[in-house]
C-alpha cells in the first residue's frame, strides 16, 4: 500500500514512511493511493474478536512494514490493556439506538484505541531502524494523555505535547502533567487548540528544523491513527447485522479524524447509511457540510472542551476526494484558506459529501439536558462529548430508519464538573487514578509563538 499527500507534491511513501512522517512535506496529509475493498470479506469477519478484526483490517495497510505475527502481537498487546473484553462494547439504548463505548483504554477516551497501537508501532519500527524521533503533538485534552501513556519511557521517542492553557479539564491536564518520565514534555500554550495545532504545522513546515529534530506526529494527521480507528466502525456494523443491514453513526466531532475513519470504512465497502457529524457551538464543520461555507470563527470554550476546535485538520482529507483527488487543487484551496480563513465548497462537491454526511450543531443547554435525560431514561452517565453526539443523533435522525450507533468517546469522570452539574452525580475515576489530584505536576508555559516553541524544543533535544 502506498500513501500520497493531499497536496500532491510530497514523496509517495509506504506505511512505515507515512507513520514516521506524520504530516507530508508539502503541508498535506497522507491518504492511501487507493482504497482496499473489504465489502466481499465482511460476511467472513462476523464473530471475530476485536483483535482478530483489527488484524484483518490493518494488515493490507501495514503491508511490508511488519511481518504478520509481529502485527498480531502488537494488536494483542494494545488491546490487552483495555478494561473491557470486547475492547469497544456496544450498549443498547432503545430499539434502534446504540452506544459504542470507546473509553475502556488506559486514559479513558477513544484516543487510546489508536494510540495504544501507534506507540507499539513506533517502538518496534524505530528500534529496528536504530532511530529516534521527537513527537510533536497538539491536544485539546485527550490525544495528549493517550499519547503520553502510550509513549512514556520509550528510549527512541521524545514527546513534546502542547495543550491550550486553561482550556482542558483538570483531569485531562493532570493525566498529562503528572507523568514524570524523562521523555515527556508538556507545554501549556497561551492560546487555543487551533493555535497549538497551527504551531505544530508551522514547525513541521520548517523543513530544516523538522529534519534536525526528526519531528514525528501522533495527532490524527498521522494516517496510522485514522486506520486504527476504522476498525470499530466495522466491528459495530458486524455486531448489528452488517453487511446485510446498513447502519448509521453519530460522531462527536472536532478535528474530523474520528468521523473521517468512518468515511474511510464506508469507502472500503462498509454499508454505512449516514455519518452524523455532531459539533458543539464551535460549528465550522456543521456550517461547511450544510452550506458549503468552511470559514473559521473564534474558538469558544464549552463543556465539551476536546471539541473546541475550528480548523479541523482531517477535513482536508475529505476535500481531497471532493476535489477528485487533485492535490494541486487542494493545495490551492488550502493556501486560500490559510490566507483568508475561508473556503467555499462547490455545490456539486457539497451534494456528494451530503450523500453520506449529515451535520448538526448542538448548543450547551441541549448538551446538559441530554446528559440529564440519558441518566433518567437509561441509568447511563455519559460525558459531554458523547452527549453532543446523542443530541446530534436525535436531531439528525429524520428519515434514517437503520440502527444508529452513537460513539461514546470519553469516560464521564474526565469531565466531572459538567457531569455533576447535569446529573447530581460526581463520576468517580478508576482506583488506579484515585490520587490524580495529589500528584505533582510538571509543565512549561509558552506564548503562542513558533520561534519560542522551536527554541524550547531545541533546548530539550540538545
Ligand atoms: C472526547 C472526545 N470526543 C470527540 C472528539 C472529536 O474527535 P475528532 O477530533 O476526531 O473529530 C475528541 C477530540 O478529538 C475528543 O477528545
Ligand atoms: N480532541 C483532540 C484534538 C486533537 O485531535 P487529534 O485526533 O487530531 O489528535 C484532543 O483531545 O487532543
Amino acid at each position: 500500500m502506498r500513501y500520497v499527500s493531499t497536496r500532491g507534491a510530497a514523496p509517495v511513501l509506504d506505511f512505515e514512511g507515512a507513520l514516521l512522517a506524520g504530516l507530508a512535506r508539502d503541508g498535506g496529509l497522507y491518504v492511501p493511493e487507493s482504497w482496499p475493498e473489504i465489502g466481499h470479506r465482511l460476511t467472513f469477519w462476523r464473530g471475530l474478536s476485536y483483535q482478530s478484526l483489527a488484524f484483518e483490517m490493518l494488515a493490507p495497510f501495514v503491508g511490508e512494514a511488519l511481518p504478520a505475527p509481529a502485527l498480531g502481537d502488537l494488536i494483542d498487546g494494545a488491546y490487552g490493556s483495555f478494561g473491557h473484553k470486547a475492547v469497544c462494547p456496544l450498549v443498547q439504548l432503545g430499539p434502534n439506538d446504540f452506544l459504542m463505548e470507546l473509553f475502556h483504554g488506559p486514559t479513558l477516551a477513544f484516543k487510546d484505541v489508536a494510540m495504544q497501537l501507534l506507540g507499539r508501532l513506533f517502538n518496534t519500527i524505530l528500534t529496528r531502524r536504530g532511530e529516534s524521533v521527537t513527537v510533536l503533538g497538539a491536544t485539546s485534552g485527550d490525544t495528549g494523555s493517550a499519547a503520553i501513556e502510550a509513549l512514556k519511557g520509550l528510549p527512541a521517542v521524545t514527546v513534546v505535547m502542547l495543550h491550550p492553557k486553561g482550556r482542558v479539564s483538570e483531569v485531562q491536564r493532570r493525566q498529562m502533567t503528572t507523568v514524570m518520565d524523562g521523555n515527556i514534555h508538556n507545554v501549556a500554550v497561551e492560546g487555543t487548540f487551533d493555535d497549538c495545532q497551527a504551531l505544530v504545522k508551522t514547525l513541521f513546515n520548517r523543513l530544516e528544523f523538522r529534519d534536525k529534530a526528526r519531528l514525528s506526529a501522533v495527532n490524527s494527521i498521522n494516517w496510522a491513527r485514522i486506520v486504527a480507528q476504522t476498525v470499530y466502525y466495522v466491528y459495530a456494523s458486524l455486531a448489528l447485522g452488517g453487511p446485510d443491514r446498513p447502519i448509521s453513526f453519530a460522531v462527536p466531532t472536532g478535528n474530523f479524524g474520528d468521523v473521517y475513519a468512518g468515511y474511510a470504512a464506508a469507502k472500503m465497502g462498509l454499508p454505512v447509511e449516514k455519518l452524523v457529524v455532531a459539533t458543539n457551538r464551535n460549528d465550522i464543520l456543521a456550517r461547511a457540510l450544510n452550506t458549503g461555507d468552511y470559514s473559521t470563527g473564534t474558538v469558544q470554550p464549552t463543556i465539551s472542551p476536546s471539541m473546541d476546535i475550528q480548523v479541523a485538520s482531517n477535513f482536508e482529507r475529505l476535500l481531497f476526494d471532493l476535489h477528485g483527488r487533485d492535490g494541486t487543487a487542494v493545495a490551492r484551496a488550502m493556501d486560500g484558506f490559510q490566507a483568508t480563513g475561508r473556503l467555499t465548497i462547490a455545490p456539486d462537491a457539497l451534494d456528494q459529501a451530503r450523500r453520506l454526511f449529515r451535520a448538526v450543531k448542538v448548543d450547551e443547554e441541549t448538551t446538559r439536558e441530554t446528559i440529564g435525560r440519558t441518566k433518567a431514561e437509561t441509568g447511563l452517565i455519559v460525558d459531554p462529548h458523547t452527549a453532543v453526539a446523542l443530541a446530534g443523533a436525535a436531531q439528525a435522525r429524520g428519515d434514517i430508519g437503520v440502527p444508529m450507533v452513537t460513539l461514546a468517546t470519553a469516560h464521564p469522570a474526565k469531565f466531572p464538573t459538567a457531569v455533576e452539574a447535569a446529573t447530581g452525580v460526581l463520576p468517580a475515576l478508576p482506583p488506579r487514578m484515585a490520587d490524580l489530584y495529589q500528584r505533582d505536576e510538571r509543565y512549561a508555559v509558552l506564548p503562542n509563538d513558533a520561534d519560542a516553541l522551536q527554541s524550547h524544543i531545541s533546548g530539550i533535544i540538545g
